[in-house]
């Protein structure tokens, strides 16, 4: 199966509360911000291109070459705002895509072939939306996305509350791709000052270390 056309769309809306509050994504990793590592990562794979999701102001990360996109529903904070706003954003400027995928800011060794695989496994399943496992774990927020779903998402969000994004994927038979979690998980995230220092250290050798 060809890989169809996917927006990516890096999530940076949350509050980053267990990393002290700031834009997690902007803290620098080695020589580079988390953000310049995932996008190095996921822009690749994007044949639509990359935009970022994130709430205030935009400036901020003017560093980032494409799109910034705030989240259109405030009183839905949570990650599937910032999926809705993507795929808002690309019905809207992309009418000819059929799928946003989405990472989280905070996981800088995501997979070289996260989108593939992931279409792979929803075709496999013949559903419309992937995500991503490790070490038997889902990793919601990295995941694939039809566009056609927003109107039920939005449904969702609004007139049912929904906060949790493992409710919503259940409701969808969400397809899963599993990666390996040894030697490194690519899903591992940075949510605590020491899970960034522990970051800090395997990047201190890059060419040594298991990242890929
Ligand atoms: N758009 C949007 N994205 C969010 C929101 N909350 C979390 N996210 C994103 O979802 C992903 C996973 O978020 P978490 O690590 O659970 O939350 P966080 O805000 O980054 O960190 P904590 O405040 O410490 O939980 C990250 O990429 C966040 O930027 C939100 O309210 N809106």
């Amino acid at each position: 199966m060809s890989t169809p056309p996917t927006l990516g769309v890096i999530l940076a809306g949350g509050l980053s509360r267990r990393m002290g509050g700031g834009d997690k994504p902007l803290l620098r990793l080695g020589d580079r911000t988390l953000l310049e590592r995932v996008a190095e990562r996921l822009r690749p794979q994007c044949a639509a291109g990359l935009i970022l999701n994130a709430n205030g102001d935009p400036a901020r990360f003017r560093a980032f070459t494409g799109f910034v996109v705030a989240d259109s529903l405030p009183d839905a904070p949570g990650p599937l705002a910032g999926v809705l706003a993507a795929l808002d954003f690309c019905a809207a400027h992309h009418p000819d895509v059929a799928y946003v995928a989405s990472v989280a800011g905070d996981t800088p060794f995501l997979p070289h072939d996260l989108v593939a695989r992931l279409h792979a496994a929803r075709a496999r399943d013949g559903v419309e939306m992937a995500v991503a496992a490790s070490g038997g774990q889902l990793h919601f927020v990295n995941g694939v996305w039809a566009v056609s779903l927003r109107h039920d998402l939005r449904a969702a969000l609004v007139e049912r509350g929904l906060r949790r994004v493992g409710m919503w994927i259940a409701r969808h038979n969400a397809a899963e791709a599993a990666w390996e979690a040894e030697p490194l998980d690519p899903f591992l995230n940075l949510n605590t000052p020491e899970d960034f220092f522990a970051a800090e250290r395997l990047v201190a050798d890059e060419s040594r270390s298991a990242i890929q």
